[in-house]
């Protein structure tokens, strides 16, 4: 579901650590409501991008607007706030919080304390957790702790839903879950950015991608024009 106007946009993003250029020269413009797939091999920099967006980390270069409104210098909570989410590749809940409370915590930390309860009860319906409000997050199956990840990023309605790598080892019918649940989102208005390395996901799910190799944007449109280019091909097969 994407609607018209630009929600994000990135122009130049590039980071380093020390000598080391991660990422260089990265645009991108995001329209609201978008399914946006962020592919490349391990190591291409997705994930140091997804951190530069939500603020994790500070761009060493480049430029982020989240609908019109500059993001620099803004911690991530800020950026949660005006609504821009992300999951993290690995799960991290608070372990000694319950699943609910858990999902109170950015209600919380967010501006949203008086209905924090109604609303964490409301994302654990979302994400089909409702009935194990009460356990801890190491009683939850992996596919359960990913979902609680997302109702944790989903609390404060995000415009903008980045999931870095939320089907990583996941079975089939797992995949299968988490695509319908994303999609569910992305219906009710949510953008979403999916860094996924589980193609069949990726490409179902994305209504357009994007490929990093070594810190650089290679490619980007509609996934199986993308995905049928012999330097992304060439890429995945370890020829660049
Ligand atoms: N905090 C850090 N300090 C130093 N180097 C880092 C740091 N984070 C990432 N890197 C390096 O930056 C490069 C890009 O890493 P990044 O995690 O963004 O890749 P990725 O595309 O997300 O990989 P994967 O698919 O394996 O998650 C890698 O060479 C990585 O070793």
């Amino acid at each position: 579901m994407s609607g018209g106007e630009v929600l994000l946009r990135a122009e130049g993003v590039g980071k380093r650590f020390g000598g080391f250029v991660a990422l260089q020269g990265i645009d991108l413009e995001l329209r609201a409501g978008e399914r946006l797939g962020l592919i490349g091999p391990n190591g291409s920099g997705k994930s140091t991008f997804v951190n530069c967006l939500s603020g994790d980390f500070a761009a060493h270069d480049g430029r982020v607007t989240l609908a019109g409104q500059p993001l620099a210098g803004l911690k991530p909570h800020r950026r949660a706030r005006l609504g821009l989410a992300r999951t993290f590749q690995l799960p991290q809940p608070f372990a000694s919080l319950s699943v609910l409370e858990n999902v109170r915590v950015p209600l919380l930390f967010g501006g949203e304390a008086a209905a924090a309860t109604p609303r964490a009860l409301e994302c654990l319906e979302e994400v089909e957790l409702a009935g194990k409000a009460a356990r801890l997050p190491r009683e939850l199956t992996q596919v359960e702790q990913r979902r609680l990840e997302l109702a944790r990023a989903i609390a404060l309605r995000p415009r903008l839903l980045i999931a870095d790598e939320a089907m990583a080892g996941l079975s089939h019918a797992e995949v299968d879950q988490i695509l319908a649940l994303l999609l569910r989102l992305n219906a009710a208005g949510t953008a979403v950015i999916m860094i996924e390395h589980i193609m069949r996901a990726v490409t179902e799910f994305s209504e357009r991608l994007l490929v990093f190799v070594a810190g650089r944007k290679i490619a980007e449109g509609a996934p199986r024009a993308v995905l049928a280019l012999p330097e992304v091909e060439d890429a995945y097969l370890g020829r660049q």
